[in-house]
């Protein structure tokens, strides 16, 4: 069934609590209403690239997903990271009586949730400064993308070890301050040195001390590794944000985002010739993420992002039996990501399957952090 929503169907405060699946309108320079579905479901929008339009069109609402609410759609999928606090508490009555029950329901339920819902609101005041349109220009003068999963794979082809993403990041919500003396720039040189085959570099300010000013300021150094852009997505404008300040790829963590954002935002990574790295933690996520075409880059958190709690396990559950074989068959790159201290856990996670791990604190809080690269692995892997 073709989606035929349109604004007369709903009064216009309903239709900007509506879904809004794919963010499209933020694409656009009217604000925050959404479009109707079916505009959406074609591709045609105000001031869109041709390019993208045509690439969207395939994209399907699902029938269930018209006219829900964003955090209807986001719990149908088993996504338990609401977007968006409810609007206001919710409504007793009493007798005669009504009231609103203070911080019921639109508190954050954990850290995720808290930083997604400060993400919504930070993004929403970055755009106003930077409109899609400048970027867009912007993004003439950048140079083109490097290959961050080519640079992932001939890296495990060279050392047999998995690829090395190494984590530039001061501080953490699990962690605290991680290091004091911390320079982006020198840290990027160091595991440049030691081996590393691509950087994340996290550029969220109020959780993890990060900034895109690190992001840029590590490109322009001359760093030749491609960069991660270790972000929350939220939003499509961020990519090109991102994009502009020369990251090569983004994370998309599927329990923050449902499948329709996680397709849309790899085909603008497409055409932008980024890599995406599409971040799960259970079984459920991974199905859904599987079944989501054109995925070439899962990560696997051995983190729960809800309570900390890492289990390398998670890697070796996630990569067993159909979905092991699915992931071949497909020829998915799989990072094992989170909680990496040791040559052992290296081994587990390369036996469990993955080409690839992501690591943040076990090099970070050395005070050579490009020599720690060769501690972590147990062998000196830059050459
Ligand atoms: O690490 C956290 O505290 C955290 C909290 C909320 C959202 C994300 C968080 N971390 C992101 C990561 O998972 C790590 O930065 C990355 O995988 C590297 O992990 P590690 O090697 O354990 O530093």
């Amino acid at each position: 069934m073709e989606a035929m929503l349109s604004h007369q169907h709903f009064p216009s405060s309903a239709i900007q609590r509506r879904l809004c699946p794919l963010n499209l309108h933020n694409r656009l320079t009217r604000p925050s209403s959404c479009l109707p579905l079916r505009a959406q479901k074609s591709g045609i929008t105000e001031g869109s690239d041709s390019a993208l339009e045509g690439k969207v069109s395939d994209l399907k609402i699902s029938e269930q997903e018209v006219g829900m609410y964003q955090n209807e759609v986001v719990e149908s999928q088993g996504i338990r990271i609401r977007r968006r606090p409810p609007t206001g508490p919710p409504l007793h009555y009493v007798g005669p009586f009504e009231f609103r029950l203070q911080n019921e329901g639109n508190t954050p339920r954990n850290i995720l949730e808290e930083i997604v819902w400060h993400k919504d609101k930070e993004v929403a005041q970055m755009k106003e400064r930077k409109p899609l349109y400048t970027l867009k220009k912007a993004l003439d003068n950048v140079p083109p993308a490097k290959d961050f999963i080519g640079a992932l794979r001939s890296a495990h082809q060279r050392t047999g070890l998995p690829g090395l993403i190494a984590e530039v990041k001061k501080a953490s919500p699990s962690r605290g301050i991680l290091r004091e003396d911390f320079n982006p720039v020198e840290i990027a040189q160091a595991y440049e040195k030691g081996g590393a085959a691509c950087l994340s570099v996290l550029t969220d300010d109020k959780y993890f001390k990060g900034s895109y000013e690190n992001l840029q300021a590590i490109r322009e150094a001359g760093v030749k590794c491609p960069l991660l852009l270790k972000e929350f997505i939220v939003e499509a404008w961020q990519i090109y944000y991102g994009r502009s300040k020369g990251a090569d790829a983004v994370l998309l963590i599927a329990s923050v985002l449902p499948d329709l954002d996680i397709k849309y935002m790899i085909k603008i990574c497409k055409i932008l010739k980024m890599a995406t790295l599409v971040e799960v933690h259970d079984e459920r996520e991974m199905d859904r993420v599987l079944a989501i075409e054109g995925v070439e880059l899962i990560g696997i958190n051995n983190r729960n992002l809800e309570t900390f709690e890492v289990d390398l396990g998670i890697t070796k559950k996630l990569l067993e039996g159909e979905r092991g074989e699915l992931i071949r068959q497909k020829d998915i790159l799989v990072v094992g990501e989170s909680g990496l201290f040791t040559p052992e856990d290296i081994a587990f996670v390369q036996e469990a399957g993955v080409k690839a791990v992501l690591v943040g604190e076990s090099l970070i809080k050395q005070s050579d952090p490009g020599k720690a690269i060769s501690s972590l692995f147990g062998r000196d892997i830059s050459e």
